[in-house]
């Protein structure tokens, strides 16, 4: 009988690193089996390297990400990582990383097999980074793009850098997202790829022409050398240059794949299916139809925007930037305030008490708009809370912030446009979502549809399903 093919996948997020081993299995109802899985946290965040990005700077530091995930592959099974026949990576869109070509990495050798490590590489400047004020934004040229350009976005970032800091530019001639450097490193690119998943998600590039706005953006002195070439989501990019914890050299490795899209693949059975995924952000997602066209000219003031998928289709999308990362300060701030009264806790302490007090406390009048860092639509909306009553126990104030993420979350997309587009299912994913009960029970509550939950690792598991029906096609024709 022939060997099961089995492939990696790899999901570079904001918050933690996730690695997920599939295999054909053709008795499946879905064709795979996850036969294994990783995640680390990567805890990359660092100050920003151009000071005068500061405050408002989100930057994270390439070689604890790329530690996290040497991390994850080396918890996976080496019986399986031998038998590895294609690596699909995903990630955190909209960030920009910017490295020297042939020197952004080095194989170091001495260990049991290879390791990647960074060496002439940027920090990466993630989705998070608020530099780009709205006048900045305003200062620069329309794109020929049906998504508008905000903060955090690859050509935002690189234009603040090009007016405020640019020498910091100078030694680099590279750029990509940062599962695009992943990609460009295991297989030696001379040039980095992009997928259009992710170049729709730096700004200035047509998804109809599959193109950037190499005219625009050069008539403004925009280094158009860093932006990378563009090949279709799915395909190969190259093939590894080394072993790689013990997965063969040579293995095909796609195209970097946005963190959503991956996501939606592995969790989208049905066309009618939608995804709602809570990590650091929070998105919800639906397919629009084959042949759909989003309008030329962007809204920046809609909540729904239309994010390239596969095969030239869409999907319509609210991605809120208050998920799994409000809870995250929530925690942060308690473990902040119990220090400050003389005290120590772990935050994973703190996670689960909040949960359970959260559990106990079934319903709750408090109203938290889960806001902290506004919306692309609506940036000057920040947070508040509402109804607070005497009885303003953690169990509430926890209830409330849960309640809040799924609610904007729905005044971005509510159910009745769904309905719609013709959804009649939501299915869960992100790690925020699958350790988190009382998220799980707001959004049953919230959706009158039937709700079910996916992995915990479900882009990467979407990024290596991806190489495995790419490779199984390869093997029938
Ligand atoms: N111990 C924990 N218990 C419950 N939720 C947690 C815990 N640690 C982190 N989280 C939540 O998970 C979120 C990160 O989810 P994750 O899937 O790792 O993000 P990403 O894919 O963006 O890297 C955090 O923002 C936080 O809300
Ligand atoms: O903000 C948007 C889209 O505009 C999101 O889809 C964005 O891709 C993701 O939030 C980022 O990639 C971060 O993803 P994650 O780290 O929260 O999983």
């Amino acid at each position: 009988m022939a060997a099961r093919r089995i492939t990696l996948g790899i999901d570079l997020g904001t918050t933690s690193v996730k690695a997920a081993l599939l295999g054909a299995a053709p008795d499946d109802p879905s064709g795979f089996e996850v036969l294994a899985s990783c995640a680390r946290a990567a805890r990359a965040e660092a100050a920003a390297e151009s000071v005068v990005a500061e405050p408002q700077g989100r930057e994270q530091d390439v070689s604890r990400i790329l530690q996290a995930l040497n991390e994850c592959l080396a918890a996976l099974p080496r019986q399986l990582l031998r038998r590895v026949v294609g690596i699909g990576v995903s990630g955190q869109m909209h960030g920009v990383v910017f490295w020297k070509t042939g020197q952004g990495c080095e194989w170091t050798e001495g260990g049991i097999s290879p390791v990647l490590v960074p060496r002439a590489v940027s920090r990466l400047v993630t989705w998070q980074d608020g530099r780009c004020s709205s006048e900045f934004l305003a200062s620069l040229p329309q794109p020929k793009s049906h998504l508008s350009v905000a903060t955090g976005f690859g050509c935002a970032t690189i234009f603040w850098l090009l007016k405020n800091c640019p020498e910091f530019l100078k030694p680099y001639d590279a750029a990509g997202t940062i599962h695009d450097y992943v990609v460009a490193m295991l297989c030696g690119l001379p040039r980095p790829l992009m997928s259009d998943q992710n170049a729709a998600s730096w700004g200035y590039f047509n998804t109809q022409s599959q193109s950037w706005n190499v005219e625009i953006l050069r008539s403004s002195g925009f280094p158009v050398h860093l932006l990378p070439d563009i090949a279709e989501p799915g395909s190969v990019a190259g093939r590894t240059s080394h072993v790689w914890f013990e997965i063969p050299k040579g293995t095909q490795v796609g195209v970097a794949l946005g963190d959503l899209q991956a996501s939606v693949y592995s969790c989208m059975t049905l066309g009618t299916d939608a995804v709602l995924n809570i990590s650091t952000s929070v998105q919800l997602a639906a397919s629009m139809p084959s042949g759909f066209q989003p309008a030329e000219t962007p809204d920046p003031a809609a909540p729904v925007a239309y994010f390239p998928y596969f095969d030239g289709t869409y999907l319509g999308v609210a991605a809120s930037l208050n998920g799994g990362n409000v809870l995250a300060m929530f925690v942060h701030m308690l473990v902040q305030w119990t220090a400050d009264l003389g005290l120590e806790v772990e935050e994973s302490m703190v996670y689960s008490r909040i949960i359970q007090a959260a559990v106990q406390q079934t319903d709750t009048h408090l109203t938290i708009t889960p806001t902290v860092l506004g919306e692309r639509h609506l940036p000057d909306q920040l947070a508040s809370v509402t109804r607070i009553s005497p009885d303003l126990s953690l169990g509430h104030v926890a209830r409330a912030l849960c309640r809040g993420i799924v609610q904007n979350l729905l005044s971005m997309l509510p159910v009745r446009q769904l309905q719609e587009w013709g959804v009649q299912r939501v299915v869960g994913s992100g790690s925020a979502l699958s350790r988190n009960e009382v998220l799980k029970q707001e959004v049953q509550r919230a959706f009158p549809l039937p709700v079910s939950f996916g992995h915990d690792v479900d882009a990467a598991v979407g990024a290596a399903l991806v190489m495995l029906r790419r490779n199984l096609s390869q093997k029938e024709s």
